[in-house]
């Protein structure tokens, strides 16, 4: 019997991961996921947006807009962050999956953290001063970055659905 070979690429294997970890988020409004993987193709690191620890959904908000401090924006930690806090190595030369485009302060992360590759999906802040930033940085220390097709997003949101 031959072997199946509709079976899922690497990419959209870790990419999947990323999407499976997207779906711990709490965020109402944007739920974002990351999975680090070594170049033995091992998963190392996992991580969604959400607050840190003992910083409960109780007494922090998921608001975007008003009185900056009753907002989300200073306290949530994102998925790119927590994936490299997570982790259980050292990540030189490691890639890491997302599911959005990184922002600066996580672009710094990732750059000092030794990740060699960026592989995303949506850029939804594409253009934005934040977003920007995030991709000069990773030119200029020679972060390659690799944008995928949607299509697995479309795959877990039917599931979700
Ligand atoms: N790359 C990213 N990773 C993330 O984990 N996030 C998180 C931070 C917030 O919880 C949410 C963005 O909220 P909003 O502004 O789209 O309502 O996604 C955001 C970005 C965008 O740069
Ligand atoms: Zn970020």
């Amino acid at each position: 019997m031959r072997a199946k070979e509709d079976v899922l690429t690497w990419d959209q294997y870790f990419m999947s991961m990323a999407h499976l970890s997207a779906m711990r988020s709490k965020d109402p409004n944007t739920r974002v996921g990351a999975c680090i993987v070594n170049p033995q193709k091992r998963v190392v690191g996992l991580g969604y947006n959400g607050f840190p620890m003992g910083c409960s959904d109780t007494k922090y908000s998921w608001e975007r807009e008003g009185d900056f401090l009753e907002t989300k924006y200073p306290y949530v930690v994102h998925a790119e962050l927590n994936a490299i806090l997570n982790s259980i190595q050292n990540l030189a030369g490691c890639t890491m999956y997302v599911s959005l485009f990184p922002c600066n302060e996580c672009a710094k992360a990732i750059i000092q953290s030794g990740i060699k590759t960026v592989v995303y999906e949506d850029d939804k802040y594409d253009g934005s001063p934040e977003n920007m930033a995030s991709k000069r940085m990773f030119l200029d220390a020679g972060v390659v970055l690799i944008q995928l097709p949607y299509c697995l997003k479309v795959c877990v949101e039917e599931i979700e659905e």
